[in-house]
């Protein structure tokens, strides 16, 4: 590993830098916040919701290369946070950010960015750096921002090369909640807002392993109250809560490492009989309760455009339906190594890999993808209907 590599003269002007473990150095220009942060570099092929993307928890140490080259061009604005701001480290753009025109924008998406903490890095070949990830895997890299243009790329890529990985992290103490609360945001209006959810029944009792606020507000918009409770919510407090169904979140990091704690929990759910949804994380850690193996993606599913195929039955005259869904995951469940008891419902139609997944016999399934990020109608939406109406 080339640690010549690291010596690439600095182009003049550069004031931002991609160090890989490697000693791979991507020189660019650094916007957003200052400084430096470690991730796995991964690439999103979404076409507009960066804001939403970049406060998805989901993405915790992780750097998002943005394939789109505009991004920055609507600005940002208080509504389409996912999150109270955590989400991605980094992100990687082609373009430089221009000044916004969207009438929703109040803000530029560079001094959110820096109100956020997010280091951002302009002027990169976002192509070449993609087919590098579709070639070789999501590496593990330092995004680094310095306005002066200083450096110590030895310690930068010191830095990358000892970082762990997500591989065997748990990175849900970082991003869950600590207490529980009263979630009543419901559905988006231009003009209005987020409308308030006010429903006593079905009660919906939602575990936070790092979710997007854009589920919760699905869940109100299908007629639920709910309730979200941090991560490490034993079995008693949660059923101390009298739930009609319990909601298992998305959220970053490795599912084999984050069951360690929440798939005793969800297995006495299903043991339960209480009725369970889970989306992306949720979704890999019932695949795992109910005997399922996950594993680590060679370069993941990430973007608003990526085709899922329902193939299971339990889904009425829709099955065979393809749906174009929003995607960010670097693990799945194993369709291989699903127990007899469990059936596959969709499937990726780019690879085949498992995307959805029900317990038969109980009403209990999970998908491995997301509503649309951004407000507006929802592709997904029918599984928040179908879970809230299993409630009674
Ligand atoms: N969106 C998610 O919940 C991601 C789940 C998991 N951290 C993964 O990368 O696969």
């Amino acid at each position: 590993m080339a640690l010549s590599a690291i010596s690439h003269a600095q182009p003049k002007g550069a004031t931002g830098v991609l160090v890989f473990g490697d000693g791979t150095v991507i020189w660019g220009k650094g916007f957003g916040a200052s400084g430096n942060a470690v991730g796995e570099v991964c690439f999103n092929t979404a076409m507009t919701g960066y804001q939403e993307v970049m406060t998805d928890p989901s993405y915790d140490s992780q750097i998002v290369t943005f394939t789109f080259p505009h991004i920055g061009n609507v600005g940002a604005n208080e509504e389409d946070h996912e999150s109270r701001g955590l989400g991605a480290v980094g992100l990687v753009v082609r373009q430089e950010i221009t000044p916004h025109s969207n009438f929703r924008a109040q803000n530029e998406f560079v001094e959110w960015c820096v109100a956020h903490g997010k280091i951002g890095l302009s002027g990169i070949d976002t192509r070449a750096l993609t087919r590098r990830i579709r070639l070789n895997g999501a590496p593990n890299a330092v995004i680094a921002h310095s306005p002066q243009g200083e450096f110590d790329l030895k310690a930068l890529k010191k830095r990358a090369s000892e970082w762990s990985g997500l591989e065997g992290l748990d990175l849900v103490p970082g991003v869950t909640r600590e207490g529980q609360e009263s979630w009543t945001g419901g559905h988006w209006q231009l003009g209005f807002g987020y409308g308030e959810g006010n429903a006593n029944k079905p009660h919906v009792v939602a575990l936070d392993y790092g979710a997007k606020d854009n589920i919760f507000r699905n869940l109100v918009k299908a007629g639920a109250k709910v309730t979200v409770v941090p991560a490490r919510t034993s079995f008693e407090e949660v059923m101390a809560l009298e739930p009609d169904g319990v909601f298992l979140s998305n959220g970053p990091g490795d599912p084999a490492a984050t069951g360690v704690y929440a798939v005793p929990l969800i297995r006495r759910l299903i043991e339960n009989e209480t009725p369970l949804f889970g989306i992306c994380l949720g979704h890999q850690m019932l695949g795992i309760a109910a005997g399922a193996k996950t594993a680590k993606m060679f370069q993941g599913h990430r973007g608003a455009n990526h085709p899922v195929q329902r193939v299971g039955e339990g889904w009425g005259a829709s099955e065979g339906l393809v749906e174009i869904t929003s995607m960010n995951h670097g693990f799945a469940v194993d369709g291989e190594t699903l127990p007899d008891d469990v059936e596959q419902t969709h499937v990726s139609l780019f690879d085949g890999t498992n995307c959805g997944i029900s317990i038969k016999g109980k009403k209990a399934f999970g998908v491995q993808y997301h509503p649309e990020a951004s407000p507006g109608p929802q592709d997904s939406f029918y599984l928040f209907e179908k879970f809230v109406g299993m409630l009674g």
